[in-house]
This record gives structure tokens, C-alpha cells and sequence, in this order.
């Protein structure tokens, strides 16, 4: 259920150098999260490869497309992007349309917005080798 929580600033405090694939997300019912300011998301989104900064209906989320070999392929990429959701308590929106094209969304539904969480889940999923299950990387 997500809450209309104002957004919080300090980018500062993300861009802490640290690799976001050796952090840890935290649990989404944590009372102080907050979604942060397209400011900082536009500072971390520097920080993971491949993936966009997507406003839709007023709400900042993390996409990632790409096409794989085959359905079934596509099914083993949501196994592994899956499992590391699973590690984290965090996780992702997958779609797999048109039999080959994947999309992966990333936002934290409890803030309605963006959090280091999402960020962190996407440095985690880049550092997955993911090579052999896909055909080619295709733009938004
Ligand atoms: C209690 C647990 O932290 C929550 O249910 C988690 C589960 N996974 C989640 N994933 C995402 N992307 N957003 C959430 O708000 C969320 N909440």
C-alpha cells in the first residue's frame, strides 16, 4: 500500500561512493523511508548501466530492456533476477511481451517513489551474468 510521503532530499547521503552492490536493502516498512527527489535519483541513476529514469503518472521508477534468445530464456532471467529479489526483500516488476522482450521496473510500491533500495536491486541484477540469455539491448 503505498503512501503519499514527501519526498526526502540529501542526495549527499546516497552518493556515499560505496558500490550499491555491496549494500543491503532495507525492509520497505521501515517508518522513515521516503521517496527520494528526482535530484537524487538523478545522481544515483549514474551509478547502474543500462538503466533508466522513468516518470510515469508523477511516479520515478527504474527500467531496464533488453531482448532475450528465447521464452524461455526469458523465463531464466526472471529466475535469476528473482532469486536475488528474494535475497533482498526487494523486488522488481517483470514483463516479458512479444515472447523476447523483457522490461524490468524498479520503485519502491511502500513510498509510491524511489528509494537506495531500488537502486541497490538494480546494481545487484547488473552484476548477474546474464550475457548468454540475451540477443540485444534495445533502447526505451
Ligand atoms: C515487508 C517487506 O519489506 C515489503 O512487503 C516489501 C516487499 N518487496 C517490495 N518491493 C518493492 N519494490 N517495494 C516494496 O514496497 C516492497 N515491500
Amino acid at each position: 500500500m503505498s503512501t503519499s510521503r514527501k519526498p526526502v532530499s540529501g542526495f549527499r547521503t546516497f552518493c556515499t561512493g560505496q558500490d550499491l552492490s555491496t549494500k543491503k536493502c532495507v525492509p520497505c516498512s521501515a517508518k522513515d523511508l521516503r521517496p527520494m527527489t528526482e535530484e537524487s535519483a538523478n545522481h544515483l541513476i549514474q551509478k547502474v548501466d543500462g538503466w533508466n529514469l522513468i516518470n510515469e503518472d508523477g511516479k520515478l521508477k527504474l527500467k531496464y530492456s533488453c531482448k532475450v534468445k528465447s521464452f524461455t530464456k526469458g523465463l531464466e532471467l526472471f529466475k535469476l533476477v528473482g532469486d536475488v529479489a528474494e535475497a533482498e526483500g526487494h523486488h522488481p516488476d517483470l514483463h516479458l511481451v512479444g515472447w523476447n522482450n523483457v522490461t524490468i521496473e524498479i520503485w519502491t510500491h511502500a513510498v509510491g517513489g524511489l528509494t537506495e533500495n531500488d537502486f541497490i536491486l538494480a546494481a545487484k541484477i547488473n552484476k548477474l551474468e546474464l550475457h548468454h540469455l540475451l540477443r540485444r539491448k534495445i533502447s526505451d
